[in-house]
């Protein structure tokens, strides 16, 4: 007996694994660990028959002096540990680099028509030329076992998932199975030249790559890591189903159902057609973020399943009302946007409002779909998941944006005049943001909440948010002189005789920055008062929330410290992207 296949696994597997486990470890859902427990059982029960055959009829062999000698089936243990480690590595890097993917976002079946048909004809293809290359019963044996065998596999996971895969992207896919298949590769041509294990003349064609490394295991090695991606894949796309169904369904609240529901329904594969106008709507809002801010784009992936794809449906819509009223040519067309968008919210929000997902609605009427399309603000209030939002802080929410409109330079009108005008501001940009954010945190969850206790985290939320939009402030205060807009209270101002019209003249004063303190100081106080709040909310979102409120303080100590080493910023300060991953390991550890 010996220790040399342990050693590979030593020196070859484990460490990555461990590697990439402990890095990661804060982000791990516990859907994602079932969907790899999962996997790494199907690839263990399906790759024992055939590697046992193999093994029987000596297409491979191990020399006694490399193994420790327990086998199951005649495959020694190293060999099993060999179908969970790499099963676990390929997926776990699948998870990670698929982790900021919108799943339902790819639903729509956008690939060529017949492309599904032409792939499953490859791949029959290449199960036919297995099967002859068994028969021949010559020096094609090994390769025609392993086409014929992974090759099923993976026609029953095309014939599953075959339009999924066509129109999700591409280069996380082939990432997935390129990099480990190139490091298998080569740890495979050191065992090979070491004697680890010895693949049988006769039945190999005996071509070997960088002169150990037969076809047949490179063959073996590409061909498996695209079962274990296709195979997640397969699975992502029932989830992906899953998700679809909780965020169109018209109930307040409801979380992702179990595993084995999720894929009973699957399989059962009895589905009404999808809704396309909220499918490309879905599409539309995540590529609107992902261009915009890709720092909020990767956020929002570590809130889960239905409760990420309607932040981003509110997102959306504060986006637009934003855009709007910024891009408006003149204050009455602003208004105007407005006061149509109330309406629309109105409507929305009314008992007459349809129940059902708003497109489906919609797309009987043709007239009033191409409506919509033509209009952004009505396209994102139709998305708005109106069932698990209220009407109130939205409408808060545009009252916020009026209040922007009441600046006038020339006419020397300056809405924020008092501290009360800035906490009544904060309270409606921000603390309506973070109100709706909650409510649908608590439509999302299994845990139950009292009307009370919920009332008591939202007041708390709210008051977060305005703690978030003091910071903005301080941070942007020579940016918004530039647009003619003073968000420190006028009468903060006076006490130093200055007025708002000086700011906007003279921005670079350095008598501004114990405003620049001031602003802060009211961002820590809000902050402190609720901060505890955090620590009532479900276990799987306070990590994500802590992490965008840190961040956002953290904005707030390097305007201080920027002030305090005078150093010239150009543009909007921002925290570097090591210390926000930084924050959000930590933040995503602690609440773990
Ligand atoms: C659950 C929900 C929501 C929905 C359900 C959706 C659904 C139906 C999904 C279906 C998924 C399926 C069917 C996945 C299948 C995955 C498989 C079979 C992976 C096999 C991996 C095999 C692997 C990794 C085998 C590794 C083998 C190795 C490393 C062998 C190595 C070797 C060594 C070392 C020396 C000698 C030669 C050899 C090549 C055998």
């Amino acid at each position: 007996m010996g220790y040399d296949y342990w050693l590979v696994h030593l020196t070859w597997t484990i460490p990555p694994a461990a590697l990439f486990t402990v890095g990661y470890w804060p982000f791990f859902t516990r859907l994602e660990i079932w969907k790899i427990v999962i996997l790494i059982n199907v690839a263990v029960y399906a790759t024992i028959p055939w590697d046992s055959f193999l093994i029987r009829n000596r297409i491979w062999t191990y020399p006694a002096d490399a193994v420790v000698g327990w086998t199951l089936f005649e495959i020694p243990i190293e060999e099993l540990f060999f179908f969970v480690i790499q099963t676990y590595c390929t997926s776990l890097l699948y998870t990670i680099l698929t982790k900021h993917l919108v799943l339902p976002s790819f639903l729509l079946d956008r690939s060529k028509p017949g492309a599904k048909n032409v792939g499953a004809a490859v791949i029959i293809a290449g199960i036919g030329f297995g099967a002859v290359c068994i028969m021949m019963q010559s020096n094609l044996t090994y390769m025609g076992l392993i086409l014929t065998w992974a090759l099923s596999v993976i026609l029953f996971q095309w014939c599953l998932c075959g339009s999924f895969l066509l129109s999700f992207p591409k280069r996380q896919i082939l990432m997935s199975v390129l990099i480990p298949t190139a490091y298998l590769w080569m740890v495979d041509r050191l065992s090979l030249q070491r004697g680890t294990w010895v693949i049988e003349k006769g039945t190999k064609l005996d071509i070997q790559f960088w002169g150990f490394l037969d076809i047949e295991e490179a063959t073996f090695f590409l061909l498996s890591n695209v079962m274990v991606v296709f195979g997640m894949v397969t699975m992502d796309h029932a989830i992906a189903l899953a998700q679809y169904d909780v965020v169109t369904s018209d109930s307040p609240g409801r979380s992702l159902p179990s595993l084995g529901k999720m894929a009973y329904s699957y399989m059962a594969q009895q589905r009404k057609p999808l809704d396309e106008g909220f499918l490309d709507g879905l599409c539309a809002a995540v590529t609107e973020l992902s261009r915009k801010s890709q720092s909020m784009y990767l956020g929002s992936a570590m809130f889960q399943d239905g409760l990420r794809v309607d932040l981003i449906f509110l997102y959306s819509f504060c986006r637009v009302i934003d855009d709007l009223v910024d891009e408006a040519p003149s204050r009455e067309k602003a208004q105007e946007s407005i006061k149509e968008a109330s309406q629309v919210l109105h409507w929305r929000f009314s008992e007459k409002s349809p129940k059902k997902p708003l497109y489906d609605y919609l797309q009987a009427d043709m007239d009033r779909k191409q409506a919509l399309q033509a209009s952004p603000l009505l396209h994102s209030i139709a998305l708005l998941p109106a069932s698990r939002l209220s009407l109130g802080p939205l409408l808060e929410l545009l009252s916020g944006f009026d209040m922007d409109l009441g600046f006038s330079f020339e006419k020397r009108e300056f809405p924020i005049e008092t501290e009360d005008d800035l906490e009544v501001y904060a309270q409606r940009v921000a603390g309506t943001v973070a109100a709706g954010l909650l409510e649908l945190v608590f439509s999302h969850t299994d845990v139950q909440y009292s009307a009370e206790k919920q009332e008591q985290i939202i007041d708390a939320g709210q008051r977060m948010g305005q703690a978030l939009q003091y910071v903005n402030i301080a941070r942007d205060i020579k940016r918004d002189a530039a647009i003619k807009r003073v968000y420190i209270p006028t009468a903060w101002l006076k006490t130093k005789n200055l007025t708002p019209v000086d700011v906007i003249t003279n921005p670079d004063n350095p008598a501004l920055a114990s405003f620049e303190d001031q602003m802060l100081l009211k961002a820590d106080q809000a902050y402190r008062m609720s901060v505890k709040a955090i620590d009532q909310l479900p276990k799987d979102v306070r990590g994500p929330i802590k992490t965008t409120i840190e961040s956002y303080m953290m904005i707030g100590q390097m305007v201080r410290k920027a002030r305090r080493e005078s150093t010239k910023i150009e543009g909007k300060l921002k925290v570097p992207l090591w210390r926000r991953l930084k924050l959000a390991w930590t933040a995503m550890y602690v609440n773990h």
